[in-house]
């Protein structure tokens, strides 16, 4: 070796011959473009070393063929070229090669009745893999939306329905009268609880399109409650009633949105998981859906 020469540690043979599933980086900062937006993000990236006899894979090739993502928009196309240069930059080492994404996509969404809106920020996740020349893509997209549970509702109504013979059951009804205590503290003696509630979506996608803005505007038409941006005393009353219109138990929560995702021509499979951390307690009610969609 003369002063030139720079040791090459991953070119030697393995002391331990013995082929590995991933090998990689994780937490790689980069920005990528999305939605017309150009987000920060962190990527994994990696590839099988299926070579058992080779030291190691070449981590700084990986890096560098990840610069094709902060110059185009990401897509399912771009995703599979960034993999593929994975593979050609270890032609006889990997057979297999594997990138997630993170990132949260900011969305502006509207208040219910002012004329506001604010920020919301949604984590996602892109895994895209090539695995035995077979390309796949999933997302993983949360979504927080409010829950009121229904049996609560229905228990505060009959403790209303109480309080209301109490105060009435035995004088002739006023209109105004009961307007009064129907606008008193008196008059609505128990609330039912609510609490902030998460959807975590895993979908399979097929297609050209990354759906990510589809499937979360979908999600939250399907919920009906979405945790809300800005909000003014109208907005929260708007949100009141919207939440007393749509009572739900976490296994109403994952059949909606099993309902919706379905719907999407874009998804393939899912596996959702919807999170309801309960004010009634100290733990969470959690109800799962998972579904293929029949090859055509
Ligand atoms: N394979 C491997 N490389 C590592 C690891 N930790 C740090 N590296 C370093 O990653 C750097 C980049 O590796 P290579 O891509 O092989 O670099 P290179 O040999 O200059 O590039 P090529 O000529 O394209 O092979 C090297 O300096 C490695 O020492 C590790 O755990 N495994």
């Amino acid at each position: 070796m003369n002063a030139l020469t720079l040791p090459d540690i991953a070119a030697q043979a393995s002391r331990q011959a013995m082929p590995l599933d991933w090998v990689g980086m994780c937490g790689i900062a980069l920005p990528i473009l999305l939605d017309g937006q150009r987000l920060p993000a962190t990527a994994d990236a990696g590839v099988s070393l299926d070579d058992g006899a080779a030291r190691g894979i070449h981590m700084s090739r990986l890096y560098l063929a990840l610069e094709l993502l902060d110059q185009q928009t990401l897509t399912p196309a771009l995703l599979r070229n960034v993999l593929q240069r994975f593979l050609d930059s270890h032609e006889d080492l990997s057979k297999n090669a594997y990138l997630r994404i993170h990132t949260d996509l900011l969305l502006k969404r509207p208040a219910l009745v002012s004329p506001l809106a604010g920020w919301k920020s949604y984590p996602v996740s892109i895994e895209a893999r090539l695995e035995n020349q077979m390309f796949h893509v999933e997302l993983k997209i949360d979504v927080s939306y409010s829950s009121t549970c229904p049996c609560s509702a229905a228990l505060a109504r009959q403790l209303i329905q109480r309080q209301f013979l109490d105060d009435f059951g035995d004088k002739p009804l006023q209109h105004e009268a009961v307007m009064t205590w129907l606008g008193s503290a008196n008059g609505i003696v128990a609330t039912p609880h609510s609490q902030r509630s998460s959807a975590q979506l895993h979908v399979e996608l097929q297609g050209e399109h990354l759906p990510l803005v589809d499937l979360i505007y979908g999600a939250e038409a399907a919920l009906g409650t979405a945790v809300q941006t800005a909000v003014k005393r109208a907005d929260e009353q708007a949100f009141a009633l919207a939440n007393g219109q749509n009572l739900m138990f976490c296994e109403d929560a994952a059949r909606r949105l099993n309902l919706a995702l379905k719907r999407s021509d874009a998804v393939k499979a899912f596996h959702l998981k919807v999170i309801h951390a309960e004010s009634l307690h100290a733990h969470d009610a959690v109800a799962e859906s998972r579904w293929t969609r029949n090859p055509a």
